[in-house]
Protein backbone atom coordinates (compact mmCIF):
# COMPACT_ATOMS: atom_id res chain seq x y z
CA UNK A 1 0.00 0.00 0.00
CA UNK A 2 1.31 3.46 -0.85
CA UNK A 3 0.39 6.45 1.33
CA UNK A 4 0.19 9.83 -0.46
CA UNK A 5 2.16 12.44 1.46
CA UNK A 6 3.00 16.12 1.18
CA UNK A 7 5.75 18.25 2.70
CA UNK A 8 4.95 21.75 4.03
CA UNK A 9 8.11 23.87 3.87
CA UNK A 10 9.74 21.40 1.47
CA UNK A 11 12.43 23.77 0.21
CA UNK A 12 14.07 24.41 3.62
CA UNK A 13 16.90 22.58 5.38
CA UNK A 14 14.61 20.11 7.15
CA UNK A 15 12.23 19.92 4.17
CA UNK A 16 15.14 18.82 1.96
CA UNK A 17 16.02 16.06 4.42
CA UNK A 18 12.37 14.96 4.32
CA UNK A 19 12.50 14.87 0.51
CA UNK A 20 15.66 12.77 0.68
CA UNK A 21 14.22 10.29 3.21
CA UNK A 22 10.75 10.05 1.62
CA UNK A 23 11.95 9.61 -1.97
CA UNK A 24 13.05 6.03 -1.32
CA UNK A 25 10.43 5.20 1.32
CA UNK A 26 8.58 1.91 0.77
CA UNK A 27 5.25 3.10 2.24
CA UNK A 28 5.08 6.83 1.53
CA UNK A 29 4.94 8.58 -1.84
CA UNK A 30 5.58 12.32 -2.24
CA UNK A 31 2.66 13.97 -4.03
CA UNK A 32 2.85 17.60 -2.93
CA UNK A 33 5.61 20.04 -2.01
CA UNK A 34 4.78 23.45 -0.54
CA UNK A 35 6.78 26.53 0.42
CA UNK A 36 6.30 30.31 0.69
CA UNK A 37 4.45 32.42 -1.86
CA UNK A 38 7.83 33.39 -3.31
CA UNK A 39 8.54 29.77 -4.33
CA UNK A 40 5.01 28.75 -5.35
CA UNK A 41 4.72 27.98 -9.08
CA UNK A 42 8.43 27.21 -9.50
CA UNK A 43 9.84 23.74 -10.08
CA UNK A 44 11.32 22.19 -6.91
CA UNK A 45 14.81 22.29 -8.45
CA UNK A 46 14.51 26.03 -9.04
CA UNK A 47 12.87 26.82 -5.69
CA UNK A 48 15.10 24.79 -3.38
CA UNK A 49 18.75 25.68 -2.85
CA UNK A 50 19.65 21.99 -2.56
CA UNK A 51 22.34 21.52 0.09
CA UNK A 52 22.35 17.76 0.65
CA UNK A 53 25.33 15.65 -0.48
CA UNK A 54 23.21 13.35 -2.71
CA UNK A 55 21.37 14.83 -5.77
CA UNK A 56 17.70 15.86 -5.79
CA UNK A 57 15.89 12.50 -6.05
CA UNK A 58 14.55 11.43 -9.46
CA UNK A 59 11.10 12.79 -10.22
CA UNK A 60 11.15 15.42 -7.43
CA UNK A 61 13.08 18.22 -9.15
CA UNK A 62 10.38 18.66 -11.82
CA UNK A 63 7.49 18.82 -9.33
CA UNK A 64 5.81 22.24 -9.03
CA UNK A 65 5.94 23.83 -5.59
CA UNK A 66 2.55 25.01 -4.32
CA UNK A 67 1.48 27.57 -1.73
CA UNK A 68 1.11 26.41 1.88
CA UNK A 69 -2.68 26.60 2.17
CA UNK A 70 -5.26 23.81 2.49
CA UNK A 71 -6.85 24.98 -0.78
CA UNK A 72 -3.57 24.47 -2.68
CA UNK A 73 -3.06 20.80 -1.76
CA UNK A 74 -5.13 17.76 -2.86
CA UNK A 75 -7.95 16.98 -0.40
CA UNK A 76 -7.12 13.29 -0.33
CA UNK A 77 -3.50 13.57 0.86
CA UNK A 78 -3.19 11.01 3.67
CA UNK A 79 -0.34 12.67 5.57
CA UNK A 80 1.47 16.00 5.60
CA UNK A 81 4.94 16.47 7.05
CA UNK A 82 5.52 20.02 8.26
CA UNK A 83 8.90 21.75 8.50
CA UNK A 84 7.71 25.34 8.49
CA UNK A 85 9.09 28.20 10.59
CA UNK A 86 7.17 27.88 13.86
CA UNK A 87 5.41 31.26 13.50
CA UNK A 88 4.03 30.04 10.16
CA UNK A 89 3.25 26.56 11.50
CA UNK A 90 1.29 28.07 14.40
CA UNK A 91 -1.08 29.73 11.91
CA UNK A 92 -1.40 27.18 9.13
CA UNK A 93 -1.04 23.72 10.69
CA UNK A 94 -4.43 23.90 12.49
CA UNK A 95 -6.06 24.95 9.20
CA UNK A 96 -4.72 21.79 7.51
CA UNK A 97 -6.00 19.65 10.41
CA UNK A 98 -9.38 21.31 10.22
CA UNK A 99 -9.46 20.52 6.49
CA UNK A 100 -9.06 16.84 7.43
CA UNK A 101 -5.31 16.30 7.02
CA UNK A 102 -3.10 14.43 9.48
CA UNK A 103 0.02 16.54 10.09
CA UNK A 104 3.33 15.21 11.47
CA UNK A 105 5.18 18.39 12.37
CA UNK A 106 8.73 19.24 13.33
CA UNK A 107 8.01 22.90 14.10
CA UNK A 108 8.07 24.03 17.72
CA UNK A 109 4.56 25.55 17.86
CA UNK A 110 1.93 23.56 19.84
CA UNK A 111 4.52 21.09 21.22
CA UNK A 112 3.44 21.58 24.81
CA UNK A 113 -0.30 22.06 24.14
CA UNK A 114 -2.31 19.72 26.36
CA UNK A 115 -4.13 17.97 23.53
CA UNK A 116 -1.20 17.62 21.11
CA UNK A 117 0.83 14.39 21.15
CA UNK A 118 4.55 15.10 21.40
CA UNK A 119 6.16 11.78 20.58
CA UNK A 120 9.43 9.94 20.15
CA UNK A 121 7.90 6.63 19.02
CA UNK A 122 10.29 4.35 20.92
CA UNK A 123 9.87 6.31 24.16
CA UNK A 124 6.21 7.36 24.37
CA UNK A 125 4.40 6.03 21.29
CA UNK A 126 1.36 5.44 23.51
CA UNK A 127 0.87 9.25 23.78
CA UNK A 128 -0.26 9.18 20.13
CA UNK A 129 -3.77 8.27 21.29
CA UNK A 130 -4.06 11.81 22.62
CA UNK A 131 -5.31 12.36 19.06
CA UNK A 132 -8.72 11.10 20.21
CA UNK A 133 -8.87 13.83 22.88
CA UNK A 134 -7.66 16.41 20.34
CA UNK A 135 -10.32 15.43 17.81
CA UNK A 136 -13.06 15.59 20.47
CA UNK A 137 -11.93 19.00 21.69
CA UNK A 138 -11.17 20.64 18.37
CA UNK A 139 -13.73 18.90 16.16
CA UNK A 140 -11.02 17.99 13.63
CA UNK A 141 -11.12 15.04 11.22
CA UNK A 142 -7.40 15.53 10.80
CA UNK A 143 -4.80 15.54 13.57
CA UNK A 144 -1.63 17.33 14.69
CA UNK A 145 1.33 15.34 16.02
CA UNK A 146 4.69 16.83 16.98
CA UNK A 147 8.24 15.64 17.40
CA UNK A 148 10.40 17.46 19.94
CA UNK A 149 13.27 19.85 19.53
CA UNK A 150 16.51 18.27 18.23
CA UNK A 151 18.47 18.77 21.47
CA UNK A 152 15.63 17.27 23.47
CA UNK A 153 15.42 14.16 21.25
CA UNK A 154 19.14 13.58 21.74
CA UNK A 155 18.94 13.17 25.51
CA UNK A 156 15.47 11.71 26.01
CA UNK A 157 16.06 8.05 24.97
CA UNK A 158 19.06 7.65 27.35
CA UNK A 159 17.07 9.44 30.07
CA UNK A 160 14.06 7.16 29.50
CA UNK A 161 16.33 4.13 29.96
CA UNK A 162 17.79 5.57 33.19
CA UNK A 163 14.32 6.50 34.44
CA UNK A 164 13.13 2.92 33.98
CA UNK A 165 16.21 1.56 35.73
CA UNK A 166 16.72 4.00 38.63
CA UNK A 167 14.10 6.79 38.56
CA UNK A 168 15.04 10.40 37.77
CA UNK A 169 14.92 13.28 40.28
CA UNK A 170 17.02 15.91 38.53
CA UNK A 171 18.58 16.35 35.07
CA UNK A 172 21.21 18.97 34.25
CA UNK A 173 22.41 19.28 30.66
CA UNK A 174 24.88 21.44 28.74
CA UNK A 175 24.76 21.26 24.94
CA UNK A 176 27.29 21.76 22.11
CA UNK A 177 25.02 22.30 19.11
CA UNK A 178 25.90 22.20 15.43
CA UNK A 179 25.33 25.20 13.15
CA UNK A 180 22.82 23.37 10.90
CA UNK A 181 20.37 23.58 13.82
CA UNK A 182 20.13 27.31 13.24
CA UNK A 183 19.26 26.80 9.55
CA UNK A 184 21.44 27.74 6.56
CA UNK A 185 21.24 31.46 7.16
CA UNK A 186 21.12 31.18 10.95
CA UNK A 187 24.69 31.86 12.07
CA UNK A 188 27.23 33.68 9.91
CA UNK A 189 30.75 32.32 9.40
CA UNK A 190 32.17 35.46 11.04
CA UNK A 191 30.13 34.72 14.16
CA UNK A 192 30.95 31.04 14.57
CA UNK A 193 34.43 30.27 13.16
CA UNK A 194 37.01 30.19 15.97
CA UNK A 195 34.17 30.75 18.41
CA UNK A 196 31.34 29.35 20.57
CA UNK A 197 28.07 31.15 21.40
CA UNK A 198 26.69 30.43 24.88
CA UNK A 199 23.06 31.16 24.01
CA UNK A 200 20.41 29.73 21.66
CA UNK A 201 17.14 31.62 21.98
CA UNK A 202 14.33 29.58 23.55
CA UNK A 203 16.29 26.33 23.42
CA UNK A 204 16.81 25.89 27.17
CA UNK A 205 13.12 26.24 27.94
CA UNK A 206 12.26 23.74 25.17
CA UNK A 207 14.63 21.14 26.61
CA UNK A 208 13.32 21.70 30.13
CA UNK A 209 9.64 21.38 29.22
CA UNK A 210 9.48 19.00 26.25
CA UNK A 211 11.59 16.35 28.01
CA UNK A 212 9.19 16.27 30.96
CA UNK A 213 6.18 15.89 28.67
CA UNK A 214 7.89 13.08 26.71
CA UNK A 215 8.81 11.20 29.89
CA UNK A 216 5.32 11.73 31.35
CA UNK A 217 2.41 9.31 31.68
CA UNK A 218 -0.62 9.28 29.38
CA UNK A 219 -3.79 8.04 31.11
CA UNK A 220 -6.18 8.16 28.16
CA UNK A 221 -7.31 11.72 28.92
CA UNK A 222 -4.09 13.70 29.24
CA UNK A 223 -0.36 13.58 29.94
CA UNK A 224 1.03 14.06 33.48
CA UNK A 225 4.49 15.47 32.98
CA UNK A 226 7.44 13.79 34.67
CA UNK A 227 8.30 15.32 38.06
CA UNK A 228 12.06 15.51 37.52
CA UNK A 229 13.62 18.97 37.57
CA UNK A 230 15.39 19.62 34.25
CA UNK A 231 17.93 22.42 33.79
CA UNK A 232 19.62 23.14 30.46
CA UNK A 233 22.40 25.39 29.20
CA UNK A 234 22.66 25.59 25.39
CA UNK A 235 25.72 26.49 23.31
CA UNK A 236 26.40 26.77 19.58
CA UNK A 237 29.77 25.45 18.35
CA UNK A 238 31.33 25.26 14.86
CA UNK A 239 30.35 21.69 13.95
CA UNK A 240 28.10 21.25 10.90
CA UNK A 241 25.76 18.47 12.06
CA UNK A 242 25.32 16.53 15.30
CA UNK A 243 24.43 17.90 18.73
CA UNK A 244 26.68 16.68 21.57
CA UNK A 245 25.37 16.98 25.14
CA UNK A 246 26.87 16.57 28.65
CA UNK A 247 24.23 15.29 31.07
CA UNK A 248 24.19 14.86 34.86
CA UNK A 249 21.33 12.99 36.54
CA UNK A 250 20.33 12.61 40.16
CA UNK A 251 18.64 9.24 40.42
CA UNK A 252 15.96 8.10 42.86
CA UNK A 253 17.69 4.76 43.42
CA UNK A 254 21.39 3.92 43.48
CA UNK A 255 22.84 3.70 39.99
CA UNK A 256 25.92 1.93 38.69
CA UNK A 257 27.71 2.44 35.38
CA UNK A 258 27.30 -1.23 34.48
CA UNK A 259 23.53 -1.22 35.07
CA UNK A 260 23.19 2.13 33.25
CA UNK A 261 24.99 0.82 30.15
CA UNK A 262 22.80 -2.25 30.21
CA UNK A 263 19.62 -0.13 30.56
CA UNK A 264 20.60 2.14 27.66
CA UNK A 265 21.77 -0.59 25.28
CA UNK A 266 18.77 -2.81 25.91
CA UNK A 267 16.22 0.01 25.65
CA UNK A 268 13.84 -1.33 22.98
CA UNK A 269 13.63 0.06 19.48
CA UNK A 270 10.58 -0.49 17.25
CA UNK A 271 10.05 -2.28 13.95
CA UNK A 272 9.07 0.82 12.00
CA UNK A 273 10.85 1.27 8.66
CA UNK A 274 13.08 4.12 9.91
CA UNK A 275 13.74 2.78 13.42
CA UNK A 276 17.36 1.92 14.16
CA UNK A 277 18.06 -1.68 15.17
CA UNK A 278 19.51 -0.39 18.44
CA UNK A 279 18.19 2.93 19.74
CA UNK A 280 21.09 3.83 22.05
CA UNK A 281 24.69 2.75 21.40
CA UNK A 282 27.03 3.20 24.36
CA UNK A 283 30.76 3.78 23.78
CA UNK A 284 33.25 2.80 26.43
CA UNK A 285 36.10 4.72 24.73
CA UNK A 286 36.07 7.98 26.77
CA UNK A 287 36.76 10.02 23.61
CA UNK A 288 33.46 9.01 22.00
CA UNK A 289 30.85 9.90 20.93
CA UNK A 290 32.10 12.63 18.61
CA UNK A 291 29.93 14.55 16.09
CA UNK A 292 32.02 13.83 12.99
CA UNK A 293 32.52 10.15 13.78
CA UNK A 294 29.20 9.15 15.29
CA UNK A 295 26.37 11.32 13.92
CA UNK A 296 25.55 8.90 11.09
CA UNK A 297 25.22 5.81 13.29
CA UNK A 298 22.43 3.63 11.83
CA UNK A 299 21.65 6.16 9.10
CA UNK A 300 21.66 9.01 11.63
CA UNK A 301 18.68 7.55 13.53
CA UNK A 302 20.49 6.16 16.61
CA UNK A 303 21.59 8.00 19.73
CA UNK A 304 25.27 7.61 20.70
CA UNK A 305 26.13 7.76 24.39
CA UNK A 306 29.35 7.49 26.37
CA UNK A 307 31.45 8.89 29.18
CA UNK A 308 29.33 7.16 31.81
CA UNK A 309 30.54 7.86 35.35
CA UNK A 310 29.03 7.48 38.81
CA UNK A 311 28.60 10.69 40.80
CA UNK A 312 27.62 11.31 44.47
CA UNK A 313 23.92 11.24 43.68
CA UNK A 314 23.63 9.55 40.32
CA UNK A 315 25.44 9.50 37.01
CA UNK A 316 26.93 11.64 34.30
CA UNK A 317 27.15 10.81 30.61
CA UNK A 318 27.46 12.31 27.13
CA UNK A 319 25.06 11.80 24.24
CA UNK A 320 24.95 12.73 20.57
CA UNK A 321 22.47 12.61 17.68
CA UNK A 322 22.26 13.91 14.13
CA UNK A 323 20.15 17.05 14.56
CA UNK A 324 18.53 17.20 11.10
CA UNK A 325 18.00 13.40 10.85
CA UNK A 326 17.10 11.89 14.25
CA UNK A 327 16.51 15.41 15.57
CA UNK A 328 14.19 16.72 12.86
CA UNK A 329 13.25 15.12 9.49
CA UNK A 330 13.82 11.53 10.66
CA UNK A 331 11.82 12.23 13.82
CA UNK A 332 8.81 13.50 11.84
CA UNK A 333 9.12 10.55 9.49
CA UNK A 334 9.13 8.07 12.38
CA UNK A 335 6.01 9.73 13.77
CA UNK A 336 4.42 9.34 10.32
CA UNK A 337 5.30 5.64 10.35
CA UNK A 338 3.84 5.33 13.85
CA UNK A 339 0.61 7.01 12.68
CA UNK A 340 0.37 4.47 9.87
CA UNK A 341 1.21 1.55 12.15
CA UNK A 342 -1.44 2.61 14.71
CA UNK A 343 -4.18 2.99 12.09
CA UNK A 344 -4.45 6.79 12.06
CA UNK A 345 -3.91 7.05 8.27
N1 LIG B 1 17.52 22.93 10.93
C1 LIG B 1 17.40 22.09 11.93
O1 LIG B 1 18.30 21.34 12.33
C2 LIG B 1 16.17 22.05 12.69
C3 LIG B 1 15.07 22.85 12.40
N2 LIG B 1 13.93 22.72 13.12
C4 LIG B 1 12.70 23.49 12.87
O2 LIG B 1 12.12 23.04 11.63
C5 LIG B 1 11.52 24.12 10.95
C6 LIG B 1 12.19 24.30 9.61
O3 LIG B 1 13.57 24.62 9.79
P1 LIG B 1 14.53 24.83 8.55
O4 LIG B 1 14.23 23.78 7.53
O5 LIG B 1 15.89 24.94 9.09
O6 LIG B 1 14.00 26.26 7.98
P2 LIG B 1 14.26 26.92 6.58
O7 LIG B 1 14.20 28.39 6.78
O8 LIG B 1 15.45 26.34 5.92
O9 LIG B 1 12.97 26.49 5.70
C7 LIG B 1 11.68 27.00 5.94
C8 LIG B 1 10.67 26.45 4.93
O10 LIG B 1 9.40 27.07 5.19
C9 LIG B 1 8.99 27.82 4.04
N3 LIG B 1 8.37 29.07 4.46
C10 LIG B 1 8.95 30.14 5.02
N4 LIG B 1 8.03 31.12 5.26
C11 LIG B 1 6.86 30.65 4.82
C12 LIG B 1 5.54 31.16 4.77
N5 LIG B 1 5.24 32.38 5.23
N6 LIG B 1 4.55 30.39 4.26
C13 LIG B 1 4.84 29.16 3.79
N7 LIG B 1 6.06 28.61 3.79
C14 LIG B 1 7.06 29.34 4.31
C15 LIG B 1 10.25 28.08 3.25
O11 LIG B 1 9.92 28.30 1.88
P3 LIG B 1 10.81 29.25 0.90
O12 LIG B 1 11.98 28.41 0.44
O13 LIG B 1 9.87 29.59 -0.19
O14 LIG B 1 11.24 30.42 1.72
C16 LIG B 1 10.99 26.76 3.48
O15 LIG B 1 10.45 25.76 2.66
C17 LIG B 1 11.67 25.32 11.87
O16 LIG B 1 10.50 25.42 12.66
C18 LIG B 1 12.88 24.98 12.71
O17 LIG B 1 12.87 25.66 13.92
C19 LIG B 1 13.91 21.81 14.10
C20 LIG B 1 14.96 21.02 14.42
C21 LIG B 1 16.16 21.10 13.75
Amino acid sequence: MSVAVGILGATGAVGQRLVQLLASHPEFEIETLTASEASAGESYSDAAKWRIESPVPDGVGEMTVTETTPEAVPEDLDLLFSSLPSAVGREVEPAFCEAGHVVSSNSSNHRTAEDVPLTVPEVNGDHLDLIEVQRDERGWDGALVKNPNCSTITMVPPLAALDDAFGLDQVTVATLQAVSGAGYDGVTSMEIIDNAIPHIGGEENKMETESRKLLGEFDGAGVSWHNARVEASCNRIPTLDGHLENVWVETAREATVEAAIDAMESYPSLELHSSPDQLVHVFTDPERPQPRLDRTLEGGMSIAAGGLQETDDGLQFNCLAHNTLRGAAGASLLNGELLLDRGYL
